[in-house]
């Protein structure tokens, strides 16, 4: 999972731009670390009713730099547009989820940005899932490289300590599910006005 993480991160980086990769890879993203988290949804007994649906995990962002989801054949996975519309990710054999994290979405000044994605359960059966998060190490200070924000372009984030903001969204318990308030926007974006692509 780690050696996909990478070539993960290698192809965001490519996206961002030419010879991006080779000059901050390296140094950057090599202390990175993974975590693997496996999900057991269970649904209600209202859950056989007709249209009835469950939040099996409420809309949020990882904190990752990227995770890799895998889940079972049941789906519930949505991912939320920019115009605020939920789409369905329908499982589909032998793939893999990927999403970008608010480590990475500060890191590339918001060129890539965190999805904001939630489970919902539709169907009286149990729900798996397994997801491998690949972080920036805890004592990492994130600053979005001059060439990554562009010439004459502004940042989006103050530098920041990955721990501060993990603390940040877990100190909370509304932190964890609920975007409100709690984004890595909120925590260390200069100035929340800036809608950089938001349109
Ligand atoms: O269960 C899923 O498909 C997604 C899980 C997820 O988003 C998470 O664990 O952060
Ligand atoms: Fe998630």
């Amino acid at each position: 999972m780690a050696e996909l993480s990478k070539k993960i991160v290698k192809i965001a980086l490519m996206s961002l731009g030419e010879g991006l990769e080779k000059k901050h890879y390296e140094s950057e993203f090599k202390k990175c670390h993974g975590y693997l988290r496996v999900n057991n949804y269970s649904t209600p007994p209202e859950s056989l009713e007709d249209q009835h649906q469950e939040v099996g995990l409420g809309m949020h962002t990882d904190m990752s730099c990227v995770t890799i989801v895998y889940q079972d054949e049941i789906g519930g996975l949505q991912v939320r547009s920019r115009e605020g519309k939920w789409m369905d990710i329908t499982p589909c054999e032998g793939t893999l989820v990927v999403n970008v994290g608010d480590m990475f979405q500060a890191w590339s000044n918001e060129n890539l940005r965190s999805s904001e994605h939630r489970v919902i359960l539709k169907q009286p059966k149990n729900r798996f899932s397994m997801a491998f998060f690949w972080c920036f190490e805890d004592e990492k200070v994130i600053f979005a490289p001059e060439d990554v924000v562009g010439e004459g372009n502004e940042r989006i984030y103050k530098p920041f300590v990955c721990l501060d903001y993990l603390k940040f969204r877990e100190s909370n318990e509304r932190g964890k599910f609920e975007k409100v308030g709690f984004t890595v926007r909120d925590f260390a974006g200069i100035n929340h006005q800036i809608t950089k692509s938001d349109s």
